[in-house]
């Protein structure tokens, strides 16, 4: 009996146990589907689309906020910026914007509109490639400046508010290991022209990081736009490895990595794997390196240059489109260009962009003056370069070893009275330059002094090319540079300023010495050609023709680089010049049905033929549906 109760007993407090668990597990399912409710909202939705065709449907779009589990799964990483958002921060982002809107739309004193035309433009890109490019084209004049420099760099810095579609893919440090897979989320399956930045500087902006994926997209707006290049064939790229701009660590709506940049080896390993991941899905592509800060740009550039279709614009393109400038100069004092050896030339800033047009600039000289060591020699002693420290001569401690080559030697400076780190108006003053160029990215530095000592230059006609971007950044404007050095002077800036009324009818002319007079004829040109690499002589040749398009009428007047509105054309003759030197140097492959053998039999007016019929217009096409 005390058995049989003993068992009653042990089963009812089992049946109590097990009551138990039911109402346990079921509490736990109800949890589970209240969290649940309360954290979705809604069950899954099933979808059946992946990459772009969620992200520009609205019904799906869930912009930064996809988790990376999403991303991963929808085929998308890569396609967004690499930060996740929370709705509320999306939203904190978006209110940000639209309260802001009329502060921010302003880009200096002469566009008040800049970020709201940028805007319209911009949804029009979203919305119908064709029409804006059409647009773009057709006015050229008015609206580069908005989707490229100056307002391109507005819009960067502005990019975490101004962000809607993503355009363009996004590496970051965090993906290392992926690239080769992430690659292939990109959904077209040619890619001619990529243009990438890592952020670290941006026009003279400094470190937007993962923001400056902007200026990837100008220049490659300028690509279709200019270059012809089909505008489904083209990739902005974006390499967050990090920023070091601590106002962008802090902000919580910034849309990168919010850490600081990688550097060394790590940094190395993050770019190189991109290229070999680019380069393996399209072993055709050419690969544009956009405002990397100068310790990485000379470097990866020496890095890839021999052996991938890459060139560095703020070093290359920059260089020639400076040459070209420079021996205009030259014409427009009435001498022959092969007096360019003569000139004395004092550059402001010893970045990427200054070493590379000093270094490009003593090769030109060198070439006019026998091509030997000698001329090379003495080519270097023409160039004065001063740098945030002051004039650099040999006595400089720690010396950038991109600017030893051209550190004035204590000889030298002694006999001119000069002495390491001498002001830029000390420099002025005692050298008497032909021509004042800044790269320094200080907008001012040629200041009232600066200009006054260069009254005293033995030119007829001194240049200034005030090149710093944005215009926030020139050193001069042609106002103060006509009223303070005289009218008979060259001048060009970065960044485009309207001619200056001279009074009398008379207009002091202001040229815009930009490498967009060669980026996208050297970027086509290689594509054309077929060049595995781009020479130092294709970049020459692009160079010698930008300097010869203006006319010697042209040039007296003091017109030394084309108005922007012929930038089709010149691009097409630039492109030209590039295919004809691959061709010369046997570097040219070919391109499609033009094969190596063809190019060969090629004339002069024939490859400027082949180069315009390869270009691209914006025509709508007829659309047919294919069921496949
Ligand atoms: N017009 C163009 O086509 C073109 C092309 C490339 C770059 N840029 C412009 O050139 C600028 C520099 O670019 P970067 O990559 O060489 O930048 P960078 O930061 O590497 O170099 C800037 C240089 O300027 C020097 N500098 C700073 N303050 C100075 C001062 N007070 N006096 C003299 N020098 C000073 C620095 O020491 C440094 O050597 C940027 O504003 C960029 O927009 C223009
Ligand atoms: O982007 C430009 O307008 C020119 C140049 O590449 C720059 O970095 O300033
Ligand atoms: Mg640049």
């Amino acid at each position: 009996m005390s058995n049989f109760s003993n068992q009653i007993r042990a089963s009812s407090s089992l049946i109590k146990r097990l009551k138990h668990l039911r109402q346990m597990s079921s509490n736990l399912v109800l949890m589970q589907t209240r969290s649940f409710t309360t954290t979705e909202g809604q069950r899954p939705t099933m979808v059946h689309k992946r990459s772009l065709d969620i992200l520009h449907d609205p019904w799906f779009n869930k912009g930064t906020a996809f988790s990376m589990t999403e991303r991963d799964r929808l085929d998308l990483r890569g396609l967004l910026p690499p930060n996740v958002m929370s709705t509320e921060q999306q939203i904190e982002r978006f209110m940000d914007d639209l309260k802001e809107l009329e502060v921010n739309a302003r880009d200096g004193p002469y566009e008040p509109n800049a970020l709201a035309k940028w805007r319209i433009l911009n949804r029009l890109h979203d919305r119908n490639e064709t029409m804006y490019y059409k647009v773009l084209i057709a006015n050229i004049e008015e609206y580069a400046p908005i989707v490229y420099t100056p307002t391109v760099g507005l819009v960067c810095q502005n990019y975490s508010s101004l962000f809607r579609r993503p355009r363009g893919m996004y590496f970051s440090a965090a993906d290392r290991g992926e690239m080769m897979s992430m690659i292939y989320n990109w959904p077209a399956d040619q890619v001619d022209m990529i243009v990438v930045t890592d952020g670290s500087r941006i026009l003279g902006l400094g470190d937007l990081g993962v923001q400056g994926i902007g200026i990837a997209i100008g220049k490659l707006d300028l690509y279709v736009a200019a270059a012809g290049i089909n505008p489904q064939r083209v990739l902005p790229v974006m390499i967050d490895v990090g920023t070091n701009n601590e106002k962008l660590i802090k902000n919580p709506v910034y849309l990168g990595l919010q850490q600081h940049r990688l550097d060394g080896d790590e940094y190395v390993a993050v770019i190189d794997e991109f290229m070999n991941a680019v380069f393996t899905r399209w072993p055709n592509v050419i690969v544009q390196f956009e405002d990397f800060q100068s310790k990485w740009a000379f470097k990866l550039l020496q890095r890839y240059r021999n052996s991938y279709r890459m060139f560095n614009d703020d070093v290359q393109g920059t260089a020639g489109v400076a040459i070209a400038g420079l021996l205009g100069a030259v014409r427009a004092q009435g001498k022959p260009m092969i007096d360019f050896p003569k000139q004395k030339i004092v550059v402001a800033g010893a970045g990427s962009a200054g070493i590379g047009v000093v270094n490009a600039a003593r090769k030109t000289m060198a070439r006019m003056l026998g091509n030997n060591a000698s001329a090379f020699e003495s080519a270097r002693s023409q160039f004065w370069i001063v740098d945030a420290k002051g004039l650099i001569t040999e006595e400089r401690e720690n010396i950038d070893p991109d600017a030893t080559p051209f550190a004035r030697k204590v000889k030298e400076t002694n006999h001119q009275g000069l002495r390491e780190g001498a002001s830029l108006v000390e420099v002025v003053q005692a050298v008497k330059p032909d021509v004042l160029l800044g790269l320094s990215a200080v907008g001012g530095l040629f200041s009232k002094e600066v200009l006054e000592a260069l009254k005293g230059s033995t030119s007829t006609r001194p240049a200034i090319f005030a090149m710093s971007n944005p215009t926030t950044n020139a050193e001069c404007t042609p106002e103060e540079a006509f009223s303070i050095v005289g009218e008979n002077i060259i001048f060009a800036s970065g960044s485009p300023f309207k001619d200056v009324d001279l009074g009398n009818g008379r207009i002091g002319h202001c040229n815009q010495g930009n490498n967009m007079y060669l980026f996208p004829g050297i970027g086509l040109g290689t594509l054309l050609s077929g060049s595995r690499i781009i020479s130092d002589g294709m970049l020459q040749a692009a160079a010698e023709c930008l300097a010869a398009y203006m006319t010697e009428e042209e040039v007296l007047k003091g017109t030394i680089y084309p108005s922007i509105s012929s930038i089709r054309d010149i691009t097409k003759e630039v492109a030209a010049a590039v295919v004809k030197e691959a061709i010369e140097e046997d570097l040219a492959e070919g391109y499609r049905e033009m094969d190596a053998r063809e190019l060969q039999k090629l004339s002069q007016e024939e490859i400027v033929e082949y180069v315009k019929k390869n270009m691209w217009s914006p025509e709508y096409p007829t659309l047919v549906y294919k069921n496949d």
